[in-house]
């Protein structure tokens, strides 16, 4: 297929030259050849228009396959029929005439070529290589081919006058006839090479034919089908933005190197550096993007180029200029590659055909119009200067009409992205970043709108245990189903993780690797969210667990001195991004802590690192709440347990639906009662120095970091 494709581009360039330089050789004086020159470029822009919008029609109804070799024995006909003209007919004006049919109709060929042969690729290809499919395909036909083409000539040149010599050629034997000749066989090469070679374009054909509607009414269809669907829209007016911003560029590009003051050079510079991006776009943009959700790299795409088309509209130093020329490129070809993709891999195959004539025939019409209208106004707008009293300004009228062009293509690009965004709620920019490191975000899973999630963090011996048997008590006394769990180890199989992570070397054998003890924890919450977490919340129960994502932070992130970010991402793929309603953080001191601990007795892997260790646990564990202060609590672990529980039930009141918050306060008075009780047993110097707990003055709603 590549070869097919490669010898059927390179005969496209080739004719275009050959069928063009062979016009203008049948007459002799200058404005005649500009004239025939011209005359077959024009042809064969017209099918587009006439032809283009259904010439897909024949790509989704009749076997690919045979479409796309009739189509190839008719522009071998065709081309060989141009020089065989040349030696029938005697009048140069006859053999234009026929130069220019025979290209025509070629042309309309190729029209119906395109779209079989872009719809069949898909079928032919696993999804995942689609993408490089197409990078390969795009670099054939725009980068090697014309090239090769133009080698091609110039052998073919050198080969008949070393044949003919240099004077007295037969007839039909020039160059240019030498070309034509050539060209057509490559035609005749890829019908053979696509009938005998690609059986298996052929191979989706089923019953489903005899039910076929008829020509027309599959045109209707193909339109209807445009419009209705979000992916195929965006596509579509992502690339004719993109193609209409492209056509500006080009249709002021000549007025635009003048209005830097620079020449001819800087016009080619210009150029040169946006084909350089294009290429550079298309070559290096996956492996750029990475993991990217193909939907969002095309919209920002078109947004890339776009905005540099603004880059140009400001740019008065032609540094400038070329930087924003290049990101041009980049932009358009990025959009191109995933564009292109996107229509394979996402467009079913029935309808495909009549999505990739849509958008060929869209692409030459707009690029056709935006070129030849800008340059019209270009051209009769001329430049202007503007005076600001002390000084004047000179104002091309490219600028403002390069600003528009940028404008209208990022809004182009704003409306695709929204029409085909695959990851609604995941911000983009994130996402972005995310992926060029390559660590796509993931959409949440949608959260259970009922239930509540609370959970505990702080270091070694800061009470969690003890604070969320205290806060559970409360809420079922309130009868609210509540669920208490912990991590690591609320399930049998955290259980058996819990042992392997967290059982004494002496115990395991050997000491747990830090990446291994991040992935253990993961695996353990990600088993431990699915299977307990979010079951409750999605039947309304308040979960209360103690430790969760913050502790991978902390310990591993912040203690093992693991990428933060990177054990973040590995936690929320883990746990399909289910955040807590409420974290409470029991900050203590690490040694008076380790000491609680100490007294329950044998040390666990963890408890048993360096003071050093914990102390950073610590601090990370305050960083993570002052970056979220709402939903945070954070509370000195050091006030004796009931004081801590009356805080926790403060603030938990703000999480419950209205009806329940007047027996919340009842409760609070209890627990606060409780407090007062355990506070006249102590012998008060422990107490004193701490803030009061005062209900009345804490303002409703919560959303601030409270600390008791
Ligand atoms: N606020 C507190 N003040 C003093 N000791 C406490 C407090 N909360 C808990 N403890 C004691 O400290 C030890 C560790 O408490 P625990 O709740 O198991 O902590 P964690 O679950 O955070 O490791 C237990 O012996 C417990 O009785
Ligand atoms: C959940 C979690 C816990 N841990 C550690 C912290 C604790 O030292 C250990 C066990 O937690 P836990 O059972 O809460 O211990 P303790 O009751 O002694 O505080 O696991 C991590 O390192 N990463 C994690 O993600």
């Amino acid at each position: 297929m590549w070869a097919v494709l490669g010898l059927s581009s390179l005969g496209d360039w080739l004719g275009l030259l050959a069928a063009a330089t062979f016009a203008a050789s049948q007459v002799s004086n200058s404005a005649a050849q500009g004239a025939a020159f011209g005359s077959v470029i024009a042809v064969r822009l017209l099918p587009a228009l006439i032809l283009g919008p259904v010439a897909g029609v024949f790509a989704d109804r009749f076997d690919r396959r045979l479409t796309m070799v009739a189509c190839d024995l008719v522009r071998f006909l065709f081309f060989a029929s141009i020089p065989a003209s040349a030696l029938i007919l005697d009048d140069p004006a006859l053999v234009i005439g026929w130069t220019a049919i025979a290209t025509f109709i070629i042309e309309t060929t190729a029209m119906i070529w395109t779209p079989a042969k872009e719809a069949a690729v898909p079928n032919l290809l696993p999804r995942a290589r689609l993408e490089t499919a197409n990078q390969l395909t795009l670099a054939t036909t725009y980068g090697i081919t014309p090239v090769l083409a133009g080698l091609v000539l110039i052998g073919l040149e050198q080969l008949v006058v070393l044949v003919f010599g240099a004077e007295g050629r037969p007839r039909g034997a020039e160059p240019s006839d030498v070309a034509l000749w050539f060209n057509s066989l490559t035609f005749l090469a890829t019908a053979v090479t696509v009938f005998f070679g690609i059986k298996e374009i052929s191979g989706r054909r089923t019953a489903a034919v005899e039910h076929k509607p008829g020509m027309l009414k599959e045109f209707v269809q193909g339109w209807a089908f445009v419009r209705r669907t979000p992916l195929v829209r965006g596509l579509v007016l992502g690339i004719f933005g993109a193609f209409a911003g492209g056509g500006v560029v080009v249709g002021t590009a000549k007025f635009y190197a003048v209005s830097l003051s620079a020449g001819d050079a800087a016009f080619a510079l210009l150029f040169a550096t946006l084909f350089l991006g294009l290429g550079v776009g298309i070559a290096a943009g996956p492996r750029i993007v990475g993991a990217l959700s193909r939907r969002r790299w095309f919209g920002l795409s078109i947004i890339l180029a776009a905005g540099s088309v603004l880059i140009l509209a400001l740019a008065t130093h032609l540094a400038v200029a070329v930087g924003g020329a290049l990101l041009v490129g980049v932009g358009a070809g990025m959009a191109f590659l995933s564009g292109t993709t996107l229509l394979g891999s996402e467009v079913s195959d029935d309808m495909r055909g009549r999505a990739f004539a849509f958008v060929q025939t869209g692409t030459r019409v707009v690029l056709m119009l935006t070129i030849s209208l800008s340059s019209v106004i270009v051209g009769a707008g001329g430049s202007r200067h503007l005076s600001l009293g002390f000084t004047s300004v000179e104002i091309s009228s490219t600028r403002p009409l390069l600003a528009v062009a940028g404008v209208l293509g990022v809004m182009a690009g704003i409306v695709a992205l929204r029409q085909m965004d695959d990851k609604k709620g995941v911000p983009l920019l994130a996402d972005v970043l995310g992926s060029v490191r390559g660590r796509p975000l993931s959409p949440d899973e949608p959260k259970a709108a009922s239930g509540l999630f609370i959970v505990f963090e702080g270091g070694e011996g800061a009470g969690k245990s003890t604070q969320v048997k205290h806060l559970a008590e409360a809420l079922r006394k309130l009868g609210r189903d509540v669920v208490v769990t912990r991590e690591p180890g609320a399930t049998a199989l955290g259980a058996r993780i819990r042992s392997l992570v967290l059982d004494p070397p002496e115990v395991t054998g050997e000491v747990v690797t830090p990446r291994a003890e991040a992935l253990l924890y993961a695996a353990d919450r990600a088993h431990h969210v699915a299977s307990v977490v979010r079951p409750a919340l999605t039947r309304g129960a308040v979960v209360v667990s103690d430790r969760y994502v913050d502790s991978s932070l902390a310990y591993q992130g912040a203690g093992r001195t693991l990428p933060v970010d990177e054990v973040s991402w590995l936690s929320k793929w883990a746990t399909g991004g289910l955040k807590p309603d409420l974290v409470v953080l029991l900050d203590l001191e690490p040694s008076i802590g380790l000491a609680r601990a100490g007294r329950r007795g044998e040390a666990d892997r963890l408890e048993s690192e360096s003071l050093a260790f914990h102390e950073r646990v610590r601090y990370a564990f305050l960083d993570l709440a002052a970056a979220d202060p709402s939903r945070y609590l954070v509370l000195d672990a050091s006030m004796p347990p009931e004081a801590l529980a009356a805080g926790v039930l403060q603030r938990v009141r703000h999480l419950m639906p209205a009806e329940e918050e007047f027996d919340l306060e009842e409760a609070i008075e209890e627990a606060l009662e409780d407090a007062a009780d355990t506070v006249t047993m102590l012998t008060g110097d422990e107490l004193t120095g701490l803030p009061p707990v005062d209900l009345d003055k804490d303002a409703p709603g919560g959303g601030r970091e409270t600390r008791v």
